[in-house]
């Protein structure tokens, strides 16, 4: 699925209405009774308190408002008073006005506020995507009305005061904190940023049905990346195909006492499809290797404890280095001499690797195009410095990719796929339950599997983090978050590419 700027979606929205056809107020007409009919079997009985803004946002909430009185609901609605509303908002306003229960308090003053139980729900319809500075006056008095009253407050496409794509400059105590948003169409960029979760709260998209031709159309940089997507990327098998034709990787990781993370990644490179697997281990470990993934080769190591050396690289169709490699100064010796030998092969870094690199920057340089690299948030700090928000930790991760001709996957929720390019692909999947040892030294091996049949780095990326996330999902069902573990994500690979094809 696309993601677009807000300035984008003004566009669809203007050519849905020019060329579905439909009448603006129809359109809002539409997207307010698709919100009523998700917002009535949850909330059933409740009283409500809509606020509405000047702006089509109001409008949303106006018409949402008379859909609930209509229904039953004990409804009072809050209009920020305004000398300006838009006409959609206008005609929401007359049409209100026609309902005898319709209890509309223009405000003023803090006054004039309605009180309010731990019962009621609050809309915040005061402003969508249009807004395009931070919030001051009035409107910043409501939203710190609403925020401090601390009952569940539902936002109308996107919290209030709260941009759709950079908020670096934004008043932080002018911004509506929703327990859930419901967002018309397509999610906003900033809502995929950890920093505004405690805005958005839990979001859901609502299908407004804009029209598929300008969505198709307009060009972004941004992507969700959704089964489509995956099903897209992922290679078929051929009745011909053999061990011979998956790929042959190797797999550098694990160190004395950090063979978990070696086993973990051959484990889910194996389940991902790989041909062959040969695992450079320590000469030390070799038994555990050997041992606990049966169907791996197993290249030793001279040294009994670290990373020292590596095969011939030319069998190879892809190599991954870093899970439990360590950063003593052999392991980034042979870090540093296999970079020198990798020419253009497909390669993914993670974890130590990563670390090894930050340490020892000449190292960059050296990174081949194309070369994956997976950090968690420490591990990019430790390669790009510190940000001061999450926009920014983006637009570093685009530079460094545009820089070194590399691929980035930011990991955490929302993992980012960040190209040479500037794209983004941002995943839809995946679960706080993965935030347990071992679960990126999975992703790790996904992905090896997939750079090793050839998928282009882009796509064993893109495609990588979306499976990885499902199989996390799929054992979360199961498994509850607590008792997740990194092995449950192994387990349900197979069900994740099976739902996935
Ligand atoms: N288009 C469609 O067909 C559909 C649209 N839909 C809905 O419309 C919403 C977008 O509507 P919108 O563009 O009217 O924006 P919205 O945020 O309600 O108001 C912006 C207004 O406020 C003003 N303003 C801005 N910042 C401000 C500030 N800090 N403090 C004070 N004022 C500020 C600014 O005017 P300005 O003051 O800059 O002249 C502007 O006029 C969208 O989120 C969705 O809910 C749906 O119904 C589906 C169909
Ligand atoms: N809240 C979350 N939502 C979705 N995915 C998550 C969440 N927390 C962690 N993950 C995923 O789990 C993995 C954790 O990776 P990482 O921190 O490198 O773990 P480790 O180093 O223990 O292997 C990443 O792929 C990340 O995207
Ligand atoms: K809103």
């Amino acid at each position: 699925m696309k993601i677009f700027p807000v300035k984008s979606i003004a566009e669809i929205d203007q050519y849905t209405i020019e060329n579905e056809p439909i009448l603006s107020i129809n359109l809002m007409e539409r997207a307010s009774r698709r919100l009523f009919d998700v917002l009535d079997p949850i909330y059933r009985n409740r009283p409500f308190v809509v606020v509405a803004g000047a702006g089509n946002n109001g409008g949303d909430a106006l018409a949402l408002s008379r859909m609930l009185l209509l229904a039953g609901y004990d409804t009072t609605i809050v209009l920020l008073k305004s000398d300006c509303l838009s006409t959609d908002t206008a005609l929401n306003l007359e049409r209100l006005k026609h309902i005898r229960q319709s209890k509309v308090i223009l405000y003023q003053s803090v006054e004039d506020l309605p009180s309010i139980t731990s019962n009621h729900v609050i809309v915040d319809g005061l402003f969508g995507s249009g807004l395009n500075r931070p919030l001051e006056g009035k409107a910043l008095e409501l939203v710190q009305w609403m925020n401090e009253l601390n009952v569940e407050i539902v936002s109308i496409d996107i919290p209030s005061g709260l941009m759709g794509e950079d908020n670096s400059g934004n008043n932080p105590e002018g911004i509506v904190k929703a327990r859930r948003t419901f967002t018309f169409q397509f999610p906003k960029l900033s809502f995929l940023f950890p920093e505004n979760h405690k805005y958005t709260g839990q979001w859901e998209i609502i299908d407004i049905g804009l029209h598929p031709e300008k969505i198709s159309e307009i060009t972004t940089s941004w992507y969700f990346i959704d089964r489509d997507i995956c099903r897209n990327l992922l290679p078929q098998r051929s009745c011909f195909d053999h061990k011979g034709t998956m790929g042959h990787t190797l797999l550098i990781a694990g160190s004395y006492g950090k063979m978990g993370a070696a086993v973990l990644s051959a484990r889910a490179c194996l389940k991902s499809g790989t041909g062959l697997l040969t695992v450079q281990v320590p000469h030390d470990t070799c038994q555990i290797m050997h041992a606990a993934v049966p169907e791996a080769m197993v290249n030793i190591d001279r040294s009994d404890l670290m990373f020292t050396e590596f095969p011939n690289l030319s069998t190879f169709s892809a190599i991954g280095v870093g899970p439990g490699i360590g950063i003593r100064s052999n392991a980034v010796k042979a870090l540093d001499a296999l970079l020198d030998s990798i020419g253009d092969r497909p390669l993914i870094l993670d974890a130590d690797a990563i670390n090894i690199i930050a340490q020892n920057p000449h190292m960059k340089e050296k990174l081949p195009p194309g070369a994956i690299l997976t950090p968690h948030p420490g591990e990019f700090k430790r390669l790009v410095g510190e940000w001061d928000n999450d926009f920014e930790r983006l637009e570093k991760a685009k530079e460094f990719a545009a820089q070194h001709k590399v691929i980035l996957v930011l990991k955490g929720a929302y993992t980012t796929v960040v190209l040479p390019s500037g794209v983004c692909y941002f995943n839809s999947t995946g679960n706080p339950g993965m935030a347990t040892a071992g679960s990126g030294d999975v992703l790790t091996g996904i992905i090896l599997a997939m750079l090793g049949r050839k998928m282009d780095a882009w796509k064993a990326a893109v495609a990588g983090v979306y499976i990885h996330g499902l199989a996390g999902d799929i054992a979360c069902e199961t498994e509850g978050e607590e008792a997740l573990i990194a092995s449950d994500i192994i387990s349900s690979l197979g069900k994740a590419f099976i739902n996935t094809k």
